[in-house]
């Protein structure tokens, strides 16, 4: 043991740590460690799809799944990192060289956006793709096995600064730690993009990823100093062995006992120790068997990112002054976090309590995945919404059609600008996504026997030959004005695009150039302006988040407190186990999801959530709460009475007798086990 315990007299927490309102101040480091990890992992993630899109210059299929597989490893590695914490250097040894790596997995990728590197020829672009595709995957796995790896042992490591009578104190924490998860996620979230938009570079300005990526790798190297500044504070408790071997040992030495029962005699003393042992094992598989189900939670959960930001393009994202982009709603998740998690924590567990309630943990799980069904309840509602508006526009429009990623036109004019024109073709747009959310499409149709130049301020869009057509092109939208122009005469003629509008627009062969030409075009819409306002997505996030603080966060303090000492650390990479597995569903589903109509995919997925939800309740029901602190005291009492007795007892040669029996059981079992593999 490398501290000594015990914050009994009120001036010292577990290890060397000073209390302060109850708490050791050695949390205070671990929650600004994870704040700044936190802000470090999500503010790289939030330009991460655009940097390989717009800087490695991939498709979106590639830079889609690397993506997700880089997010799916990042939640497989923790099962690494506590197993090296547990079994081999500990918490606070694991927490520093695997933040080592985290670093300069960032630096890496922030070197690798650096355009100047390779560009010898100076022309913006790098010359060697492959310099910058290797730096960066380099860089990306040693965040994976970073952010990963430290993740659950620094919410164990926070657990482990409590003593035993400091439960409540403990939840709390919990609760910060959270909260800093979401407010460094927030903060990142919002930060890194404006740092991507800025232009840098020696040669050349180019989109500043570097940049963008700086800043998170700054922050991870914070967030190391931090947690190196409270060392000397920490109560770090000492690795109890290699776990995992022990395990094993443990299962092969039962099987030797077995076999060789007759001539093997072990001491109380090494009883005591197997019985801990298994009933350490026995406490962990209890709860993972428990967590079979809950998988389901992050499948829901996830597709915030996916599902409901699609959802949100169809939307209309105008606030009056603030104009919200579709994957700006997400940061929705993390702001009701730092509301709510006060919130229920104050207010809302207090009042159950007070009426009587237990509202025990797996209790506040099961009504946490309960609220995540209801959020894809209101976001089906949502969707027949827009369904309804979608189809209010294919009525009333001849225009338009719409698929999956692309927007046809069949378009059919007849003799409205000029009784000789007739124009029917079909033409595909490429749907521009969510990252260009503020801009639509719109084109011209000449009904004049001249050419018509047309431009905007910013933009000349080309001259259209009589009775002809100009190309679809981009605007911003909002209130556009138009120059037409026909040699040295010109007119202007205004317009408002809506989101996710686009518009044709005839020139009618009547205009007479100088005088007003608003009344002589005439403006179809091709694609009718969002109508659904995306303020109707915020219950759904309202209640997805309220899962998420009952489910998360009490699921997050759950793994701590039912956890054996030897294996805190593991349980929480079992937890983390859960995300990545939540994560794998929504690929697959992503892939074989063939529901036509979403909506009533939102209310599959509710279902099942139900379902599951019903299993997980009959299991939390036959689980027994425990209190392994307590549980191992007994064993180590009795641990410590049988060595004593053992010690006493005469005969060292019996002893000895023991240790040769014991080695050549384990020979024999060796030996077997050598055989089978
Ligand atoms: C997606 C949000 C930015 C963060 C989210 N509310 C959250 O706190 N988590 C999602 C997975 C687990 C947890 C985390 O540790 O990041």
């Amino acid at each position: 043991m490398a501290d000594k315990e015990d914050p009994k007299n009120g001036k010292m927490g577990k290890g060397k740590s000073k209390v302060v309102c109850g708490y050791p101040l050695s949390i205070f480091f671990i929650v600004v460690n994870e704040f700044c990890e936190r802000f470090s992992y999500y503010g790289m993630r939030a330009v991460l799809v655009l940097y390989f899109k717009y800087f490695l210059r991939w498709d979106d299929d590639l830079a889609t799944s690397i993506y997700h597989t880089f997010v799916a490893l990042c939640y497989l590695t923790p099962i690494l990192g506590a197993i090296v914490a547990d079994s081999w250097l500990g918490k606070f040894k694991t927490i520093i060289y695997l933040s080592i790596v985290y670093a300069v997995g960032q630096v890496a990728m922030a070197v690798s956006a650096i355009h100047d590197i390779t560009d010898s020829d100076r022309d913006g672009t790098p010359d060697s793709m492959t310099f910058h595709i290797v730096l960066s995957m380099v860089g990306l796995f040693l965040i994976a096995l970073g952010t990963g790896g430290i993740k659950p042992c620094v919410a164990a490591f926070g657990g482990d600064q409590f003593g035993e009578h400091q439960d409540r104190q403990r939840r709390t924490f919990f609760s910060v730690f959270y909260l800093c998860i979401n407010g460094g996620s927030l903060l990142s979230t919002i930060i890194t993009p404006v740092l991507r938009a800025q232009e840098c570079g020696i040669y050349s300005k180019q989109k500043c990823y570097s940049l963008a990526f700086g800043v998170p790798a700054a922050l991870m190297v914070v967030a190391l100093v931090v947690f190196i500044i409270g060392s000397g504070m920490y109560y770090k408790a000492e690795p109890q062995g290699n776990i995992m071997l022990d395990v094993c040992k443990c299962i092969g030495v039962s099987l030797a006992y077995t076999i060789c029962i007759n001539t093997f005699y072990i001491t109380a003393y090494q009883q005591w120790l197997k019985k801990l042992l298994i009933a350490q094992i026995k406490m962990v598989l209890k709860v993972l068997f428990l967590y079979i189900p809950l998988p389901m939670f992050w499948t829901l959960f996830d597709q915030k990112g996916s599902r409901w930001t699609l959802q949100a393009t169809t939307m209309d994202g105008n606030f009056g002054a603030l104009v919200i982009q579709p994957d700006q709603m997400q940061t929705v998740n993390p702001i009701l976090i730092l509301t709510l998690v006060p919130i229920m924590d104050s207010l809302i567990y207090p009042l159950i309590k007070k009426c009587g309630l237990n509202f025990t943990p797996l209790k506040r799980m099961t009504v946490g995945m309960l609220l995540a069904a209801i959020a894809f309840v209101c976001a089906a509602l949502v969707q027949i919404q827009i369904d309804v508006s979608t189809k209010q526009l294919l009525h009333s429009s001849p225009y338009i059609l719409s698929g999956q990623g692309f927007i046809y036109f069949k378009l059919t004019i007849k003799g409205k600008a000029n009784s000789d024109t007739e124009i029917v073709e079909n033409q595909a747009i490429t749907f521009v996504g969510f990252t260009d959310y503020f801009l639509v499409y719109f084109r011209f149709v000449n009904g004049m026997k001249t050419a018509v130049n047309v431009s905007t301020a910013a933009a000349d869009f080309g001259l259209i030959e009589p009775f002809y057509y100009s190309n679809y092109s981009q605007i911003k939208n909002g209130k556009a004005t138009f120059t037409l122009r026909s040699g040295s005469q010109s007119c202007e003629y205004s317009t408002n695009f809506g989101f996710g509008s686009s518009y044709t627009f005839f020139i009618h062969s009547t205009l007479v150039f100088g005088s007003n030409c608003q009344d002589s075009v005439t403006a179809v819409e091709d694609i009718k302006p969002n109508s659904v306002h995306m303020a109707l997505q915020i219950p759904q996030y309202f209640f997805i988040t309220a899962g998420e603080v009952m489910f998360s966060v009490t699921g997050l303090e759950f793994s701590y407190s039912q956890a054996p000492s030897n294996m805190k650390a593991v349980l929480q990479a079992g937890w983390l186990f859960t995300v990545a597995i939540g994560n794998f569903i929504v690929l697959i589903v992503a892939e074989l999801a063939k529901i036509p109509k979403q909506w009533a995919e939102y209310v599959l997925f509710a279902s099942l959530l139900v379902a599951v939800c019903v299993i997980f309740s009959i299991m939390a029901y036959f689980y027994t709460y425990i209190d392994p602190t307590e549980i191992e005291a007994q064993f180590k009492k009795k641990i410590n009475e049988d060595d004593e007795d053992d010690k006493s007892k005469p005969g060292k040669a019996e002893v000895e007798m023991v240790k040769r029996d014991s080695i050549k059981c384990h020979d024999e079992y060796d030996k077997a086990t050598q055989t089978k593999m």
